[in-house]
């Protein structure tokens, strides 16, 4: 009999829950405990808790908001290459990051000014790569499972502390930041379900990095590929930086596409939370 993948998800999920095959912390901890909860024992789909619900015309309330996947890494790590490996997979929706918008809104370079100038403009594209998330992680969804690259999280934990903690971010942007990034996840649903964290070494990203020589990147260092990669251990597996908004599925990012695109196919089920 045929299942339907968001009746599958949520299966897969609450097995995964009690396996715990993933980097837990005391932090994912309620987020787990809030799952699970939503979860029935009998039908295996999720009802109300933390999520919005409705009517699935059976007299059972029926998950509305999508299961979401963020998959995280450093600048140049394969987040792309991976989203490209899933995007034809059915009833998934990928969202690659804009960066599009972030290198042209309206005539504008966010990403290049940042680069050129970070003590300048790391407001002005951090505020904007906060807007474009938001927009993303909001979205409506018409597929049980969306995909995104990166998120909100990883924009503020990663990208704003990183301009910060190296001082090239003034502490009144900061907060303007923080105070915007905390009415965000308050008032609105920031929620993730599952992050996929693509680990690599700050030299295969750096190597990686140069292949695809976009321009605005050219003036990027090791030193801040290691800087980024730093940040998001102590996120997202030693857990010790700042709250993990989902449970964290690593996955060795190192190796050739062929043997990445192979490992996708043979984990597609963990991964896609199915
Ligand atoms: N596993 C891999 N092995 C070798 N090259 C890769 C691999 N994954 C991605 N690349 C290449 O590295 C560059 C950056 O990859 P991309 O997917 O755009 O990374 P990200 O989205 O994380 O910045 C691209 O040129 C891509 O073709
Ligand atoms: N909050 C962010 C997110 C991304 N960037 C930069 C880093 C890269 O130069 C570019 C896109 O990232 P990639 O997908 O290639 O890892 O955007 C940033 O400065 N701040």
């Amino acid at each position: 009999m045929s299942v339907p993948l968001a009746a599958r998800a949520c299966m897969r999920l609450s097995g995964r829950i009690q396996t715990s095959a993933f980097h837990l912390g005391a932090t994912t901890a309620p987020v787990l405990r809030r799952i699970a909860s939503a979860l029935c024992s009998s039908c295996n789909i999720m009802h109300g808790g933390m999520f919005s619900s409705g009517s699935a015309g059976n007299g059972l309330k029926h998950r509305e908001k999508s299961t979401l996947i963020c998959v995280e890494g450093n600048i140049a790590s394969g987040k792309t290459s991976c989203l490209d490996f899933f995007s034809n997979t059915a009833d998934l929706e990928v969202y690659k990051e804009p960066v599009a918008k972030w290198r042209n809104v309206r005539g504008h370079n966010p990403l290049g000014l940042m680069y050129q100038d970070p003590n300048k403009w790391g407001l002005t594209l951090q505020t904007y790569v906060q807007l474009t998330m938001l927009d993303i992680h909001t979205k409506p969804s018409i597929s049980p499972v969306k995909m995104m690259e990166r998120s909100i999280y990883s924009a503020k934990y990663i990208f704003v502390e990183n301009l910060y903690q190296s001082g090239k971010m003034p502490e009144v942007d900061y907060a303007i930041l923080t105070e915007w990034f905390e009415w965000i996840v308050k008032n609105t649903d920031t929620s993730v379900d599952l992050i996929v964290y693509l680990q690599t070494s700050p030299e295969t990203c750096y190597q990686r990095l140069k292949k695809r020589c976009r321009e605005e990147e050219r003036v990027i260092p090791l030193e801040y590929l290691y800087a980024i990669h730093n940040l998001y251990e102590d996120w997202l597996v030693k857990q010790t930086s700042f709250p993990v908004p989902a449970p964290v599925l690593v996955i060795d990012a190192n190796k050739e596409l062929e043997e990445m695109n192979r490992h996708y196919e043979e984990n597609r089920g963990s991964i896609l939370s199915l």
